[in-house]
Formats: structure tokens, sequence, C-alpha cells
């Protein structure tokens, strides 16, 4: 007899909603996971930054698990299930996937239900949709993404709550108006009991979730058709380089980056090597939100390459390209090799 399927677990939500801040408590909660982290540009920072817990972690860079790394997504899944029946990892109880924050829920559950094989060996358990409470309307009047997320979501988990002042209840409504099958909780008290959760599985149903009252201010209809491959206007872009910048330096340069991207930057993340410190300073931008800044004490895996990510929204794809260009220019960088070797790891002078 073949046995049970293994439960996945999807956690999706917008750019910089919270989905790795949230996966790093859960890791610390419980130790029975493994984690499958989907980056949208070529260069990966979310796994340097999940906690090191000893839970395997499968990174799929360079595109959405909903459209670009379909294929990917299909191969670490059978990877980790035959690891794990070989007994080449621990005997894990669930998986849990994080995708991009522009992935389209719908798109990654339609590989487990298209594909025989995984069929069998995984069943989809829950859809955890994480919202920003502070950006979240924003967000969904502006990207249809979010609105993609939002509706396929079982739980919403609303992040930053410590954050957000003011009447926060137009959020809700607008929520529940756009599924009002989830239900919808703060993040901070959700624990990692709730991956343990099933939920009635549904089909796409698009439309048929989309409000039938009176829509907030600012609200946006639910997109007709379902978004995919080329539908995305959010465009990545990433730098790796060598060498330490002054921190001052550093933070003209975000200004200066900020101030010619608006809005249409709406996520920015990087490990930075910066003058006098031994770690590399983690630097978080979401539009409309101050910049973050933490010294990590160490280099993640010993790679101590600079890297910056920088995702733009819009329908130039090259305009995020051009900011690191402008990045580069004005900190007089020298770009590490883009290959994966060895000498390319050394200390920084
Ligand atoms: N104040 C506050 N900040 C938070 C909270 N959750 C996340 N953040 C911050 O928001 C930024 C984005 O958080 P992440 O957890 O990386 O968001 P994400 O959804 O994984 O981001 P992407 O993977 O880039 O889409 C980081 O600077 C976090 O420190 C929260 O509950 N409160």
């Amino acid at each position: 007899m073949n046995p049970p399927p293994v439960p996945l677990v999807v956690l999706t939500g917008f750019l910089g909603s919270g989905k790795t801040t949230l996966l790093n408590r859960w890791l610390g909660q419980r130790g029975d996971l493994a984690v499958v982290i989907n980056e949208l540009g070529d260069i990966g920072i979310d796994q340097d930054l999940a906690r090191r817990v000893g839970a395997p972690i499968s990174l799929l860079a360079g595109g959405c698990v909903c459209c670009a790394v379909q294929g990917t997504l299909r191969t670490t899944l059978r990877n980790l299930y035959m690891a794990r029946a070989g007994g080449d990892l621990p005997p894990f109880s669930l998986v849990l996937l994080e995708t991009t924050g522009a992935a389209d829920p719908f798109g990654v559950t339609a590989v487990l239900e298209q594909d025989a094989w995984l069929r069998k060996r995984f069943r989809l358990r829950s859809v955890l949709t994480t919202v920003d409470r502070v950006a979240g309307q924003a967000a969904l009047a502006r990207h249809p993404e979010a609105l993609e997320q939002v509706t396929a979501a079982d739980v919403l988990l609303l992040t930053k709550t410590d954050r957000a002042g003011g009447d926060q209840s137009a959020l809700i409504e607008q929520l529940r108006r756009l599924n009002p099958r989830a239900e919808v909780g703060e993040a901070a008290s959700a624990d990692a009991g709730l991956l343990d959760r099933d939920f009635p599985r549904r089909c796409r149903i698009t439309g048929a979730l989309a409000p039938t009252g009176p829509l907030a201010p600012g609200a946006a209809l639910a997109p007709a058709a379902p978004l995919s491959g080329p539908g995305h206007r959010l465009h990545p872009a990433g730098l790796r380089w060598r060498g330490r910048i002054p921190y001052d330096r550093l933070q003209e340069a975000l200004a200066a980056l900020r101030d010619s991207a608006g809005d249409e930057l709406v996520r920015l993340k990087g490990l930075v090597a910066i003058e006098k410190l031994d770690g590399p300073l983690l630097i978080q931008a979401v539009t409309g939100q101050p910049v973050e800044m933490a010294p990590l004490p160490a280099w993640p895996d010993g790679d101590d390459d600079s890297r910056l990510v920088v995702i733009a929204a819009g329908d130039d794809p090259d305009r995020p390209a051009r900011w690191l260009a402008d990045w580069r220019r004005r900190l007089a960088l020298k770009e590490a090799p883009t290959c994966d070797s060895s000498d390319s790891h050394g200390s920084h002078e």
C-alpha cells in the first residue's frame, strides 16, 4: 500500500507582505517542515534569511512557480519526496511552499492537480495569504497579483499590525468581500499549528469570488483572466558585487534610487558588505514604508558577495536593470562573476 500523501501548504502574499518573517517564526516552532522558497529574480535572498534550524530548504529562483518555474517545482517536489523515501532527508511531515510575492497561487495548485505522480504523493492542505495591514489596500488597488492571492486563500493573515494606526476596518471589509470563504486573522497570533489544519479544496472561479457589493474606495475588480507568464507586470533585477562600501554612501545611493524610482519600486532587498562590519547589512524596503536595515552576524553559507534585488511595477521590464546600472555607477562597484565559482567567495578587501 502507498504511504499517505505528504500535505503541502502554500504560503503566499504580495511582495514584502511578511511571508518570510512568518515562515521564520514557524520554523522556530516546529522541526518537521521541508521548505521550498520561490524567488522572482535569479538572485535568491530569502533562503539566506530563512532561519537555519536544520529544515531542508530548496530554492526555486528565476521566476514564479505559477508560470516560469512550474517545471522546476515539479522536479523539486519529486526530489524532496524521493530523498525522504530513501532516508536522505529527515522524515518531514509537511512541505511549506513560500511563493514569490507576484505569484498566482492557482498556478501553483494547478501543478499539483495536473501531475499524476505528484497528485498521488502530495496533497494540497491549505493556501495561507499574508496581507500587509499598512500597504494592503494600495496593493489590492494596484496589483492584480495581490487580488489573486487574496481570492485563493483559505486563511488571510494580517501582518504589520504593530505598525498600522487608525481604523483598519475598511481593509478587513474589502478582504471579506473579495473572499467571503476565507478566515481572517492576525499573523502575529497564528502559530505553526495552523499548518496542520485541512481546508476543503475548491476550483478556481475567477469573478465568482469578486466583490458583489459596492467596492471600498481605491479597491479594484478581480481580473477577468488568469494571471500567468507574460501577464506579470512586476519585473525583478539583481546585482552582485565585490568590495565593501561606506555606510553613508550606501544611504546616499538608497535615497537616490528611491527618489528616481518612486512608487514603481515595489520591493528592494539586499545583503551589503559595509566598511567596518564583519557580517552583511541586510536592507529591505517596501513601497511607502521606511527602509529597514539590520546588521547580520555572518554571511550566509560563506557567500560574501554583496547582492541587491529590486522589483519594479509597470510596463517597462528593463527599468529595474537601469536602476541597478545607475547604482553600480554611483557606487563605482566591481561586479561579481555571475557563475558560482569558488574564487568569487573569498573575503572582502
Ligand atoms: N513592523 C513589522 N514589520 C514586518 C512585519 N512582518 C514583516 N515585516 C517587515 O516587512 C518587510 C518584508 O517582510 P518579509 O517577511 O521579507 O516579506 P515577504 O512577503 O517575505 O517579502 P517578499 O518575499 O520579498 O515578497 C521586512 O522588512 C520585514 O522586517 C510585521 O509584522 N511588523
